[in-house]
Order: C-alpha cells, then sequence, then structure tokens
C-alpha cells in the first residue's frame, strides 16, 4: 500500500509540478527568463521585474506541495527567516504573493557564479591560506546569520554565490531558529544518518561543521592524487600545516566542536598565520 501511496505521488508531482514557461508574466510583473532549479519544495525562476527593471528570483511552491505540510509552512517560515535578515551578503525578501492559486516569494537576485562552479567548471585551484581566507570571510555572514537567532544549516559550496570577490550566502530554506525543531513534521532525527543528524542539528555548530567541510571541499582543488593510488582520509591525502588541521577536526566535530564564531575565528587566524600560500598542484586557475 506505502509503495503505491508513493508511486501515486510522484507521478502526482510529475503531473503538476511543470514550471512556468519563459516569458511567461507573473502577477502582471514578473518574465519568466529561466527556470534556475526544481528543489525539494519549491520551483525557483530567474525573472525580470518590469516595476523595477531588475532581475530578481522568484520561487513557486510546488503545486503538489500546495496542500501537504511541507508546502505553505516551510514557504512560510522561508518569509519569515528572509524577512529577519537585512545584510548586503544575504539575498532580500521583495514580496510574497498568490498569483493564479499559487504561492510565491520574490527576492533579490545575487548575480555571480557559485562556489561549485568555480571549482568543478572553471578548474579554480585554492591555496591552503587562500581558503582558510574564504572561511574567514563566510563567517563574518554565518555569525551575522547566528546573531538573528538562526541557523542556516545547508552552508555549501553551491549556496554561495561569488561576484567580484564578494561572497553571497543564499538558500534559507533549511534555516531554522534555535528551539525550533530540525523537522517540519514529525520525523524522528534517529533515523537519519550520524552526518545528517549534525549538519541538520538546529545549533550554530552544524554551521560551523558546513563551513569545516566547505573548507575541505576549497582544499582538495590543490590536491592531486597519484595515479590508482588508493583514496586516503582527508588527514593523509592533503599537506596541511598542524593548525589547519586541528582546525577542521574541530569544525567536523573530529574533536570538540566551536560553539561560538569567536573561538572559531581565533583559531581560524592563528591558522592562517601559519598556513603555506603554496599549492600542491600547479594551478590551472588561481582566485
Ligand atoms: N537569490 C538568488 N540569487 C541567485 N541565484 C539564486 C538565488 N536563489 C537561488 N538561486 C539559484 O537557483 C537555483 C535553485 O536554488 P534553490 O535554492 O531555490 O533550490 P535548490 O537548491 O535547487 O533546492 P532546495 O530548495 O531543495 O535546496 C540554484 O542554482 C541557486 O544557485
Amino acid at each position: 500500500m506505502q509503495k503505491l501511496i508513493a508511486w501515486w505521488s510522484q507521478l502526482y508531482a510529475r503531473l503538476v509540478d511543470r514550471p512556468f514557461a519563459e516569458r511567461t508574466v507573473i502577477k502582471g510583473r514578473y518574465r519568466v527568463e529561466a527556470v534556475l532549479g526544481m528543489g525539494s519544495y519549491g520551483i525557483t525562476y530567474l525573472c525580470e521585474d518590469s516595476h523595477s527593471g531588475q532581475r530578481c528570483v522568484l520561487k513557486q511552491v510546488r503545486p503538489s506541495k500546495l496542500g501537504s505540510k511541507k508546502g505553505r509552512p516551510v514557504y512560510e517560515y522561508e518569509i519569515s527567516v528572509l524577512q529577519a535578515l537585512d545584510h548586503p551578503q544575504i539575498p532580500k525578501l521583495l514580496e510574497s504573493f498568490a498569483d493564479r492559486g499559487q504561492l510565491f516569494l520574490a527576492m533579490e537576485y545575487k548575480e555571480g557564479k557559485t562556489w561549485e562552479d568555480l571549482i568543478f567548471e572553471e578548474g579554480y585551484t585554492i591555496s591552503e591560506r587562500e581558503a582558510l581566507q574564504v572561511i574567514l570571510d563566510l563567517l563574518g555572514i554565518v555569525e551575522y546569520v547566528h546573531q538573528h537567532g538562526l541557523v542556516h544549516r545547508d552552508v555549501r559550496i553551491p549556496n554561495v554565490i561569488i561576484k567580484d570577490g564578494t561572497m553571497h550566502l543564499i538558500d534559507f530554506g533549511l534555516a531554522r531558529y534555535l528551539g525550533d525543531s530540525a523537522t517540519y513534521i514529525e520525523e524522528s532525527l534517529d533515523a537519519y544518518l550520524l552526518e545528517k543528524q549534525i549538519k541538520r542539528e538546529v545549533a550554530f555548530r552544524s554551521d560551523y561543521f558546513g563551513l569545516g567541510h566547505f573548507l575541505l571541499f576549497l582544499l582538495y582543488t590543490s590536491f592531486q592524487p597519484a595515479d590508482e593510488a588508493e583514496e586516503l582520509p582527508w588527514e593523509e591525502e592533503l599537506d596541511l600545516t598542524p593548525k589547519t588541521r586541528q582546525l577542521i577536526r574541530r569544525m567536523i566535530q573530529m574533536d570538540e566542536p566551536y560553539e561560538s564564531a569567536d573561538a572559531l575565528r581565533a583559531d581560524l587566524l592563528i591558522a592562517l598565520a601559519h598556513s603555506a600560500n603554496v599549492h600542491n598542484s600547479a594551478p590551472k586557475k588561481e582566485i
């Protein structure tokens, strides 16, 4: 029976979750230029706002999710989160509205490339010092989010956009206020894999965990495995200074986790002072 329900809901979603075509005008002002993505609860569009002449991002709740617990509550939560934040490196909420029976939110468009694009499409290689500097800059945005009682919980390379050297943190769909439950519905966290539990914990340290993995991604851009070498743990593969290694171990909770941005920043600055600005391999492209 459960299989049948799952099959039916997938079929239903496929039938109704059809994105609006390019050039469709929503609410008489937002002209769809492209579909940016189809996420778990929303469809994201790049639009031109005919009122301001500016580009913006529209997020539409998937029609198949409108009546479910993962539809409107998630949408309303994201609105409240974006409304609470006002930072130049975070997209601002422009408005939320219903049109044609659908729910939308409009937010500022952050033009640029994500770190995922820079690493995987453009082949950037980053030295240890540069990587630590990136994390230090990102920590400033994350700390601002924390100061508003929020945890982002999805700090990852596809969620950071970089334009002219300035980073922007996007995708607050998983953000939660401290004290709120980690899931929207009565899901038992015990069922989650340990790593997912750490990432989704509503605590500041889960964002430091995300930043730790972000740092590892950046550091791996300079790693070149020997031909047919077996995969080893990061501590053996990456040639890092001891301070950076200790820092990462705490960020990804192999050792006592950081509980405040100040403590993490202090160790980041120490690691930076000890770090080398050399690439482990010849850079294909440097930042
Ligand atoms: N404010 C924004 N400015 C620029 N690009 C954005 C903005 N918000 C989202 N995007 C881009 O739109 C795409 C879809 O993003 P979105 O975060 O809505 O959904 P997702 O990551 O596909 O799924 P999920 O909601 O499940 O995390 C991504 O490529 C993201 O880079």
